[in-house]
């Protein structure tokens, strides 16, 4: 694969913003680290591809796919890919290969349990959706996504050298009345494991029994990461979007030392039509009645992933039913939206005004200039727009006193600044997922930017209005 010259550190271009650089800004929040954690500012002419300074590996795409063919055919991985011990992987960094793979296989296999399982909540009755204590909306999706998740991990890359922290805890899942919901984890998490070959992976011996789903789903801790290396997943982000038939995601990410070093994305319903990205209804209708998708089309869904410092991110298509995922499996590269002018700039933020001021976001576009309506999309499919280049901006302004998981955001994070977008918090920081469970210090609110440009103006919009607005009235008050 081309890595992008700016992700090798001692190349790295030093850019002002807020009065720092990117090398200040890394060596006061990460001393102990190689990384470049920051928002990679890139000059604007890298939005375009034909200005990246390339530098080709040893490894090409083409060769990368003749290897990782011969391994996902064989059934543990244990042997694959003899390209993990070259010394060009030592040389730059180019490390996680193995482990990008595996992650970005099995967010495939789940997602396409999600969709049978959302296929069913929509076309049949609500059984399957659960009121968890705090009255959110859980679902057989949930629980039987991170089993299968922490299973693959663990079988594959061996269990002693996997922690993960995870949404759903098994608590709620054990007690005796939740029997039938178990019965029916235990069902679909078997349903997928029989498939499991077409995704490259062996499937158990024998079909896993309940206790042996409850083990793979408490493998997971939901409280505080288990080593300084751990997998962060959330099993359906967006819970809201998913029972409702419309967007949400498969989020994974790999964390080491408080760096986010992978991210994958799975957004089953992403409309490969942006227009649609907000008539999911209306779009699936359409195209089911009138023209049914080709086999191999890219009519909705897409898994998006990225390795920090590769300066690349990369997007499949979801595998289509009883198909086999043959790696690569026509992944593209995705880049940020090359739009500066805020006037012609979309801005994407949560559904929920609960979760982040509506009102807040209207003042900042229009002092910005942004001028079109908001894009409100449920879950981390966010970033996805902002990395395919559907949407310019994302900013989420939760209210005062709520703590951001790092769950809700590894996986976009990454992705974004892989496709050469910019991610901080209000203040210019960018997210310092070094703490545990919680973003540590999060100054207001999160915004993601394609550019470097756009991303101060509203940084300097939200300094100029924060005091005068009811979030900042609420900050004085608590
Ligand atoms: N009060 C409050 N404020 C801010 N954020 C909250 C809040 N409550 C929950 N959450 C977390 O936000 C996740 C959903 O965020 P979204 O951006 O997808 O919001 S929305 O559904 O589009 O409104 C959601 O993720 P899921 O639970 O996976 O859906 C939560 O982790
Ligand atoms: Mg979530």
């Amino acid at each position: 694969m081309p890595l992008n010259c700016w992700s090798l550190a001692s190349r790295a271009p030093r850019f002002q913003f807020l009065g720092q650089t990117t090398d200040t800004l890394r060596h006061r929040r990460y001393p102990h680290t190689q990384f470049n954690p920051c928002y990679r500012f890139m000059p604007k002419t890298t939005h375009h591809h034909q200005s990246y300074c390339s530098l080709h590996s040893s490894v090409s795409t083409s060769k990368l796919g003749q290897d990782q063919g011969r391994f996902s055919s064989s059934t543990t991985m244990e042997n694959g890919g003899h390209y993990l011990r070259n010394g060009f992987q030592a040389a730059t960094g180019e490390s996680y290969t193995k482990e990008l793979e595996v992650a970005v296989r099995a967010v495939q296999m789940a997602c396409s349990l999600c969709q049978k399982v959302q296929q069913k909540l929509i076309s049949k009755s609500q059984d399957q959706v659960q009121a968890k204590e705090d009255n959110s909306p859980v679902t057989v999706a949930d629980w039987s996504v991170q089993a299968i998740v922490s299973w693959i991990l663990c079988e594959t890359l061996g269990r002693s050298n996997v922690s993960i922290i995870a949404e759903e805890d098994v608590q709620s899942l054990s007690k005796t009345r939740a029997a039938g919901l178990l019965e029916t984890v235990v069902q679909t998490v078997n349903s997928c494991l029989a498939e499991a070959p077409l995704f490259g992976f062996q499937p158990p011996e024998a079909p896993l029994d309940a206790l042996q789903v409850l083990e793979a789903i408490s493998r997971c801790s939901s409280t505080m990461p288990p080593s300084s290396k751990f997998w962060a997943l959330d099993p359906v982000d967006g819970t809201l979007g998913f029972v409702r038939g419309d967007q949400y995601a498969v989020a994974l990410s790999l964390i080491d030392h408080g760096e986010v070093v992978l991210g994958v994305l799975g957004c089953p319903n992403y409309p490969m039509r942006k227009e649609w990205l907000s008539y999911h209804h209306r779009y699936h209708r359409i195209v089911s009645r009138l023209t049914p998708p080709a086999e191999d089309s890219w009519d909705k869904g897409c898994v998006i992933y990225a390795r920090k410092g590769s300066g690349e991110a990369w997007m499949q298509p979801l595998v289509q039913e009883g198909k086999k995922l043959v790696w690569p499996n026509s992944a593209r590269r995705v880049r940020v939206s090359a739009v500066d002018n805020p006037e012609m700039a979309t801005f994407c933020e949560p559904v929920e005004k609960a979760n982040s001021s509506h009102s807040f976001t209207a003042g900042l576009a229009h002092s910005v200039g942004l001028r079109k309506q908001p894009l409100r999309v449920y879950s981390m499919v966010k970033y996805a727009t902002i990395a395919r280049g559907d949407a310019e901006v994302f900013m989420k302004f939760a209210r005062t006193g709520y703590k951001e998981k790092i769950w809700d955001h590894a996986a976009g994070v990454v992705i974004v600044q892989e496709a050469g977008g910019v991610v901080t918090d209000a203040g210019g920081r960018p997210l310092d997922f070094s703490g545990g469970l919680y973003l540590q210090g999060l100054d207001r609110g999160i915004i993601a930017s394609a550019g470097a440009e756009l991303h101060e103006r509203i940084i300097k919009a939200v300094d100029a209005s924060w005091n005068s607005s009811s979030l900042g009235e609420g900050e004085k008050a608590s």
